[in-house]
């Protein structure tokens, strides 16, 4: 059946006649690497013989999952000739892609065994689907429970050695924490009926919350994860109220009844009373040990319902994911709601109206296992040849050619809370950083993009991101994914001003004005009134450290507007707080002040009007553009002060003495003097009268002062690009 080509070709006619496809290539990195591409544009499962060195050493192998160097190739079976007679070269592939999985049957007993599997696969009746989401606060044991549920399943292997599988980025294993949601499809069997639950597993950083609520658009439930020793945390109020306010089905989960500190029936208290949950709802499991995670799949299947689709009504999907690959482009991840997909469709994506032929459709187990069709009620990934990162607009509704149907609610776009400049370390990367912003949007929808530009810095972005973290995940992130260095420079949060005068409004296209940098700051005499963007924090703290928290809150001009007794020890506040407040280190704050044990979580709450100023930084009385701030009054003198310090320590000192300033309008709010270099110019002297040292002093003076006059203090970049940055 495999039959032998010239290297890499795999001609279409062999694609067109078999449901795999004969390919031959000598077993290098190399050939692999040239074999993929060939691979990707068949449209069925490739079927790839090998041809070391002429030997006639075959095997056959079909591939499941690919993808090169920096990404993974693995191969799911490998079948072997019987005539295989030089084993290295298997050794020689499974060196370089440990992922390959060895496997010794009979080529046709496996082909049909796949086929049987992927009809199951895709033939699993609406009945038996199960879409849902796992929430909580950060490190609960989301994906922890994630990685039991896989094994129990049978989607990894159990000790496999690999831990928190579906924290797939290099970013989420170093920082331990989920930023990106993930899906697996795993396959249940209760009562001898099989089950395909369809798992996302999410963040649970504030910041990375429009993951959360993108993913429980493809879900029918959430597990809502509590920490038994932690209990109640403010995240965890929030994803309830979330799931609730989607319809969702809630099973509540207590994990960690292991640990010796754990108090499931305190925790399950709260559950109860913020909640409304009975206590036989409640399961209490150790995510860790694997505890009690069996009955978690048993409420899946017994307590959702399957998702409510058709599939016999004409194919549409939602988008609610997508990735960037460089072989085959945007990788979308689309939730089935109507009728098939399967590899050859011509579908057209809403949004765009654009026309795309699938090139593969799969599922996520939790590697891409490519399959013949998606069916109503699945969640899975398909690629259609999608160049422009572009093109891959989340929320779009997908459907057949000539085949029109209603759109789907899309989402909510998410609202970004903090800006930052990003520059490339010097212009002449300028192209390599602009396309790795664009590929990283791909996978992170919630940055906002628009150029800008500084003297000092050169072309660049102002980027948008929902919070702190948020910002740090995307520059680490740029870093080690696509080697891009950049400069990302301070976060500062968007204001808003209503400008009065009739050519005032003309001049600035509108009489409310969005100002996202400081250099766009209006006039305050055209200015009616400033406001600036509040949120509604909520603070789940033990009350021996109330005291201190209510004390962090009102020095951050936050106003309580709610406190209840969750029980005996916690307490949970409503607090409106200024944005700008709690955007850099208040969660820092908040931890050490209780000892890590009160938890942060906010919401946007709207703008409300504040005195707002600009506040300008100026060097020997000549303004800095770059380093003018936006800040509440009250707290310009505090804000300038410390900036001044940080100029003066930064600022390499010259010939001349440089007076640093911070001035609000014409008022000068904080002032240092970074002293000039002195020449000792009475070195020469030896013993006579007082008045020669005093000439010379004075002499000296007096060309200091000629050169202020003439002097153009110039920063080094070194130096903005540490002013600048965080
Ligand atoms: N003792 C014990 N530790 C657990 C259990 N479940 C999770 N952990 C530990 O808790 C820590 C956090 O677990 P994760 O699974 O990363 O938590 P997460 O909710 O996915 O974290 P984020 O994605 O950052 O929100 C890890 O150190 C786990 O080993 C459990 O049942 N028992």
């Amino acid at each position: 059946m495999a039959r032998r080509n010239d290297f890499g070709v795999a001609s279409r006619t062999t694609c067109e006649n078999y449901l795999q496809v004969s390919l031959s290539f000598i077993v290098s990195a190399a050939a692999i690497c040239r074999c993929v591409p060939c691979v990707q544009s068949c449209s069925a499962v490739p079927l790839i013989t090998i041809d070391y060195h002429s030997q006639k050493t075959q095997f056959l192998c079909t591939v499941s999952y690919y993808k090169i160097r920096s990404q993974m190739f693995s191969v799911s079976k490998i079948v072997f000739y019987p005539f295989i007679k030089n084993f290295c070269c298997l050794d020689n592939i499974l060196q370089i892609y440990p992922r390959i999985k060895r496997k010794t049957t009979s080529s046709s007993g496996t082909n049909i065994r796949k086929d049987e599997k992927q009809q199951k696969h895709e033939d699993i009746p609406v009945e038996n689907i199960r879409n849902f989401s796992i929430v909580a606060h950060v490190d609960h044991g989301k994906s922890t429970l994630a990685d039991r549920l896989l094994e129990m399943t049978g989607a990894i292997t159990k000790n496999s050695g690999t831990s928190q599988v579906l924290d797939k980025l290099q970013v989420e294993r170093e920082r331990g924490i989920t930023v990106k949601a993930q899906t697996a499809s795993l396959k249940y069997t209760l009562n001898s009926r099989e089950y395909l639950l369809n798992l996302i597993d999410t963040p649970g950083h504030v910041d990375f919350s429009s993951e959360v609520s993108r993913s429980l658009a493809a879900c029918q439930g959430v597990i809502l994860l509590v920490d038994a020793n932690q209990g109640v945390q403010a995240q965890t109020v929030a994803n309830f109220y979330i799931a609730f306010g989607k319809d969702l089905v809630i099973i509540p989960v207590l994990n960690k009844i292991d640990l010796k500190n754990a108090d499931p029936v305190a925790v399950s208290g709260q559950l109860r009373t913020l909640f409304g949950f009975s206590e036989n709802d409640i399961l209490k499991v150790s995510a860790k040990l694997g505890t009690g995670v069996e009955d978690v799949l048993k409420a899946i299947v017994n307590r959702l319902p399957p998702p409510p689709v058709n599939r016999d009504a004409p194919f549409r999907a939602l988008l609610f994911d997508s990735w960037y690959d460089r072989y085959r482009g945007a990788v979308i991840l689309v939730y089935v709601t109507d009728g098939t997909v399967q590899v050859g469709d011509e579908i057209v994506t809403m949004h765009s109206g654009k026309n795309y032929e699938i090139k593969s459709v799969g599922l996520l187990r939790p590697y891409e296992e490519p399959t013949y069709k998606l069916s109503a009620g699945q969640v899975g990934y398909l690629t259609c040849n999608m160049r422009s990162t572009k093109e891959a607009c989340i929320g779009d509704t997908l459907h057949h050619r000539n085949q029109p149907v209603s759109v789907l609610p899309g989402f909510k776009s998410a609202n970004p809370m903090v800006f930052a400049g990003v520059y490339p370390m010097d212009q002449s990367q300028h192209v390599t950083l602009r396309s790795a912003i664009e590929k990283l949007i791909l996978n992170d929808s919630a940055v906002t993009v628009s150029t800008d530009s500084s003297p000092a810095l050169g072309q660049g972005w102002r980027l948008g991101f929902l919070g702190l973290l948020h910002m740090e995940v995307f520059s680490q992130r740029l870093e080690q994914e696509y080697d891009a260095q950049a400069i990302i420079t301070a976060p500062s949060v968007t204001y808003k001003a209503r400008i009065f005068g009739e050519k005032n409004v003309k001049h600035y296209g509108g009489s409310e004005i969005t100002i996202t940098n400081p250099a766009y700051f209006p006039d305050p005499c055209i200015v009616t009134e400033f406001l600036e963007p509040m949120v509604m924090g909520t603070i789940i703290t033990p009350d021996t450290y109330l005291g201190s928290v209510l004390s962090l809150c009102m020095e951050r001009r936050g106003t309580q507007q709610s406190s209840t007794n969750i029980d005996n020890h916690l307490v949970m506040m409503k607090f409106l707080l200024p944005l700008n407040e709690i955007v850099v280190d208040f969660h820092d704050h908040l931890k050490s002040i209780s000892s890590g044990y009160a938890s942060f979580d906010y919401e946007e709450c709207g703008f409300v009007p504040s005195k707002l100023v600009k506040l300008n930084i100026l060097l020997n009385g000549i303004i800095v553009e770059e380093l003018s701030m936006v800040v509440h009054a009250s707290k310009a003198s505090s804000a300038g002060r410390k900036i001044c310090l940080k100029l003066k320590d930064i600022i390499p000192r010259q010939l001349v003495e440089i007076a640093i300033q911070a001035a609000v309008g014409g008022k000068i709010v904080a002032r240092e003097t970074l002293k000039a270099y002195r020449k000792d110019v009475t070195a020469k002297l030896y013993g006579g009268d007082v008045t020669r040292r005093k000439k010379l002093l004075d002499r000296q003076a007096e060309g200091k002062k000629k050169m202020k006059l003439v002097a153009n203090i110039k920063l080094p970049r070194e130096a903005f690009i540490d002013v600048l940055k965080r």
